[in-house]
């Protein structure tokens, strides 16, 4: 009988970048899932489905086991926490830094009161604050975090950064990187070991973008 396996995706970034790798392992989706409305997805490979959801949903999906695996962000992965599951793979897509950012000069302008940083990455972004040990107040966004500088929401974002053309063209600079991103495979601990061969042999399928293209 055939394990049936469930990869988690999602739409947007993680899908464009992911379907070529799928690809080349010879796996494609039954319609394309960038053209369709359908959240779940059969391939022509036996017994594996695939799952279109919110990038930020990959790492519940996958840790309650509603997906087996997954392909996720890291920003997204250490937003999560991440300890319930396994990231054996770095795939190398989706590139780009998790960094601070503001008007020039902004880091240091609220010296004697708490920075007010905008940022939909919350845990994360208290907890590099706290390592350096500067007194933050978080303003949690889900979008267009470039704005907030700019309209006096607050003094500095924390954002993903990858050509930097989003920041020159709102006249914001990079400040600090606070981790480097790409995009991570993530499985279910349980099915690790219930399907640990058709986990395996799926894992070998997928082929690391190399990480100097
Ligand atoms: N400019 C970028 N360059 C490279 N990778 C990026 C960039 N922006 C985001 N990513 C990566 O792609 C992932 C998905 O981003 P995408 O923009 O498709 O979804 P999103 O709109 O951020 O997610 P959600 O729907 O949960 O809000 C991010 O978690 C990050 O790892
Ligand atoms: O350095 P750059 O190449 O300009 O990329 C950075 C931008 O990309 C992401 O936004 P995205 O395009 O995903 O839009 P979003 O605001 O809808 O998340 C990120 O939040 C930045 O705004």
């Amino acid at each position: 009988m055939t394990t049936t396996v469930t990869l988690a995706l999602s739409k947007g970034r993680i899908l464009e970048a992911t379907l070529p790798l799928l690809a080349a392992a010879g796996i494609e989706p039954e319609v394309d899932p960038g053209a369709s409305r359908k959240l779940v997805f059969e391939t022509n490979h036996p017994g594996l489905r695939l799952l279109v959801i919110r990038a930020s949903d990959v790492p519940t999906f996958v840790a309650y086991g509603a997906a087996d695996i997954g392909v996720s962000g890291k920003d997204v992965l250490i937003e999560h926490g991440g300890a319930d599951l396994y990231e054996p793979l770095d795939l190398g897509i989706a590139r780009c830094k998790l960094m601070t950012a503001g008007l020039p000069g902004a880091m240091d302008a609220a010296r004697h009161r708490p920075l007010r940083v905008a940022t939909k990455y919350v845990e994360t972004t208290r907890a590099y604050f706290a390592r350096l040990g500067r007194q933050v107040e978080i303003i949690k966004l889900y979008g267009s975090m470039e704005l907030a500088p700019l309209v006096g929401l607050a003094d500095v974002i924390v954002d993903l950064v990858d050509t930097g053309n989003t920041l020159r063209a709102n006249g914001l600079e990079a400040f600090d990187v606070i981790e480097e991103i790409s995009a991570r495979l993530v499985v279910n601990k349980a099915a690790q070991k219930m399907k640990h061969a058709a986990l395996a042999e799926l894992l070998t399928l997928f082929q690391p973008v190399d990480q100097a293209s």
